[in-house]
């Protein structure tokens, strides 16, 4: 993330109200769905249905923790090198977060924007699809992703805290957790994996072959990088050269949000009756769906 002050900043006030913030007044409910009233206001999602995004704008999709901040450093370091300049972002980058005015703000910011968002697909300003915006969707397992989740609330200090592992994993599946159930954001974005403008992409994939996959974001978007450029960007985007960089890019919170980077990291927390339930709940939502085959359960869930 190129403005690394403004980001920081940012991250430290919504620290500072969460330190005043107990779990049980963390979430308002905005459209059916529950988001930290540390980041978000019913103002800003107001503001937001008149956000008039640009075609050449990039829309990065994902749940939480599914690795927003790795691909928005990957977008940025590809549009530095296609542009060979610095990619500057002066506003926060997760779209829905912040105060209603940023979208004014954003006006005056050059091509191409980087827009991340943790919404669900059908709560999207209407201008990204009338101006065919192309957007990235990633996706991780939700076994991990849940583990992620639950270690960013009691780790970070200031940030509410739950009990146990065991009250967070009953609260992720029921979805009262920020921006609402793993499972129904899946549900609504698998119908729209093979749209025009949209490319899924998997974390566990990314993590396997890191330098293939940002060629195929590269390609995506429609940025020519040479194969050494494109290796120079994988190098810098490990999770060991993010997470040595964390506390210079994301503040005190850094090394919290670049936790662990693992695959398979949910066997040393989910019991036995936990996995069934999950395992239930999966094939439920999402077994025969094409984000179902895509997310590669089997592989990263059940091995
Ligand atoms: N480079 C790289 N490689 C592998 N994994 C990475 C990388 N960068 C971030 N991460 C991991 O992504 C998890 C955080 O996800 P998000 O950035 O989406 O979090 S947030 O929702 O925006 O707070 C969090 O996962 P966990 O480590 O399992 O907690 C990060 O470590």
């Amino acid at each position: 993330m190129a403005d690394k002050s403004k980001l920081i900043d940012y991250i430290d006030e919504a620290l500072e109200k969460s330190k005043e913030t107990a779990l049980s007044r963390l979430f308002f409910t905005y459209q059916g769905i529950p988001y930290p009233v540390t980041m978000c206001t019913s103002e800003t999602f107001q503001a937001l249905d008149t956000f008039e995004a640009r075609s050449d704008d990039i829309v990065l999709a994902s749940y939480p923790k599914c690795g927003s901040n790795w691909i928005v450093h990957i977008i940025s370091e590809l549009i530095s090198a296609d542009s060979k300049k610095k990619y500057e972002y002066s506003e926060f980058p997760v779209l829905e977060c912040g105060d209603p005015e940023k979208y004014q703000r954003m006006k005056q910011f050059p091509s191409p924007r980087i827009l991340a968002t943790h919404l669900h697909y059908d709560k999207l300003p209407g201008s990204i699809f009338k101006n065919k915006v192309k957007i990235l969707v990633i996706f991780r397992n939700p076994k991990d992703t849940a583990v992620s989740f639950f270690h960013f609330h009691n780790d970070v200090p200031n940030i509410p805290s739950y009990g146990s592992w065991d009250e967070f994993f009953s609260q992720f599946m029921k979805g009262q957790v920020s921006w609402g159930s793993y499972f129904d954001f899946a549900i609504n974005w698998s119908k729209h994996l093979d749209d025009e403008n949209v490319k899924f992409i998997l974390y566990e994939d990314l993590k396997k072959n890191l330098a293939t996959g940002i060629k195929q974001i590269a390609e995506f978007f429609g940025f020519s990088l040479t194969g050494e450029q494109i290796q120079t960007i994988s190098a810098h985007s490990t999770f060991q050269a993010m997470r040595a960089k964390s506390q210079e890019t994301h503040g005190a919170i850094g090394p919290f949000l670049f936790r662990k980077g693992e695959v398979g990291d949910w066997k040393n927390l989910f019991s036995e009756t936990q996995n069934q339930q999950m395992d239930e709940k999966f094939k439920e939502c999402l077994a025969g769906t094409s984000l179902g085959a895509r997310l590669k359960y089997e592989s990263h869930c059940q091995a």
